[in-house]
């Protein structure tokens, strides 16, 4: 079996919803093919917009007129000879639902109502996708995901209960998926201890997919984007860029590390453990080979260029003049791991430990009230992290890389060159 990941760039309109029907029809034997697909378009930045004005008391209900609007132009454009399809009552009722779901309650936090109302844009995009599959003469049938990939209460980004999650799976869809496609969501799961949903980290559909793959023993997994496979560099932000053909597991597990946002960070092992292979392929020209993530030799020689927007640099000085030593270090990097703050970059002098971070404003004001007697914590943001592999002499100049603005880290390996600098 198979499984096809498709996000939100491969579904933001109705010519791209004909576009992956027209993939899967040609690309899978019309069974044992899972399908795992995003939100359309930029709908869940659309729903963060939606719970931010809900919670600044700010008008919420237009956002979700609009955002309605947009997922109706699709149907009516996909279903014109079909104005009765069941389609339109089911997004019609998800919408509905989303609204209740939008109720003031002192028992829900922030977080948790955040996975409750993010997830419609999957819930929605898959509906879609199935019916339109449906419509197609392609049988399909639409799957919870929450069913079957059980997380942690750790709202926004739940941790996976893999041995309920791949017994579940093992159990119950190899049967589904014998004379038929399944659709399900990426991005989402079911609570452990409660019936809510729990969200497994923004632009975590790709970790959905290798979740399934993983746990079905798949011969593959494709993600289909629209770029021509894994590159160099980012197109939109380097011109010229090379493509992999084939690339490791380690090389691809390290570019997601450092921040390249072709595939999310957490896609990797799951498939690396089992030895599936990752194809990346495009979705605009989809008979091209993509590039084939597997058991690969590593890329000694190849330059590749990484930037990892939103990045924050910590400080934390001692205030007694001591030094920074290793229990206060080991104390600062538990609480770190604790309210899961990624560590980018790391440097430490004697009164200072610096670190570079995703920018997460409550999350460093957590960091201040825990620190606040022992350290002067200072965040300084508005910056960018880049990488570059195996570098060479001028590479910055070779690529275009400015520095006017100021770098304020630098660290240098035989393999990897690293800054952060401002934008
Ligand atoms: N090394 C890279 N190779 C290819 N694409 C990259 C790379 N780094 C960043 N990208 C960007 O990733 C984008 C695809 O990811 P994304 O927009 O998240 O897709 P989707 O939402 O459809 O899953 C590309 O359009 C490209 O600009
Ligand atoms: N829709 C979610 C999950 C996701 O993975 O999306 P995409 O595949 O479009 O990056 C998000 O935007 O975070």
């Amino acid at each position: 079996m198979k499984v096809f990941k498709f996000g939100g760039a491969s579904v933001k309109d109705a010519d791209a919803v004909r576009n992956v029907v027209s993939i899967i029809n040609n690309f899978s034997e019309r069974k044992q093919v899972m399908v795992v697909v995003s939100a359309m378009g930029k709908t869940t930045n659309k729903l963060e917009d939606i719970l931010s004005s809900f919670l600044k008391d700010e008008d919420f209900v237009s956002l979700i007129e609009d955002l309605k609007a947009f997922h109706f132009d699709i149907i009516t454009k996909l279903f014109q000879e079909d104005p009765k399809n069941d389609i339109f009552k089911q997004v019609d009722n998800l919408f509905f639902l989303l609204e209740k779901k939008l109720e003031k309650s002192d028992d829900v936090s922030e977080n948790e109502l955040y996975d409750q109302i993010i997830c419609f844009g999957e819930l929605i995009s898959t509906h879609i996708i199935a019916a339109y599959l449906n419509h197609a003469n392609i049988p399909t049938q639409w799957i919870d995901a929450r069913h079957y990939i059980l997380a942690s209460e750790d709202w926004k980004e739940g941790i996976i209960n893999w041995d309920w999650t791949e017994q579940t799976i093992r159990t119950e869809l190899p049967n589904m998926l014998e004379n038929q496609v399944l659709v399900t969501q990426g991005f989402i799961g079911g609570s452990m201890s409660s019936n809510k949903t729990v969200t497994l980290g923004r632009e975590g559909s790709d970790f959905s997919a290798a979740i399934f793959g993983a746990c079905l023993d798949a011969d593959h997994v494709t993600i289909w984007k629209d770029v021509p496979g894994i590159l160099n560099a980012d197109p939109r932000r380097i011109r010229n860029t090379i493509l992999f053909n084939e690339l490791s597991y380690k090389y691809a597990a390290e570019l997601t590390y450092y921040g390249a946002s072709v595939i999310h960070p957490k896609t990797i092992r799951p498939l690396a453990i089992k030895n599936i292979p990752l194809l990346v392929k495009s979705f605009i020209k989809p008979e091209q080979q993509g590039t084939r993530i597997g058991n690969f030799p590593t890329e000694e020689d190849v330059t590749s260029i990484i930037f990892k927007s939103k990045q924050s640099l910590i400080t934390f000085e001692e205030k007694d003049f001591l030094n920074v030593n290793r229990a206060n270090i080991a104390i600062i990097f538990k609480e770190l791991a604790r309210y899961h703050i990624e560590v980018n970059l790391t440097k430490n002098s004697a009164h200072k430990l610096t670190i570079c971070t995703n920018t997460n404003k409550s999350k460093f004001r957590k960091l201040v009230q825990l620190f606040d007697k022992h350290f002067h914590i200072e965040s300084i943001d508005n910056l960018e992290l880049v990488t570059i592999k195996n570098p060479f002499h001028d590479v910055l100049t070779a690529y275009d890389i400015n520095l006017d603005k100021g770098v304020l880290l630098e660290q240098k390996t035989d393999t990897t060159y690293q800054l952060v600098r401002r934008v």
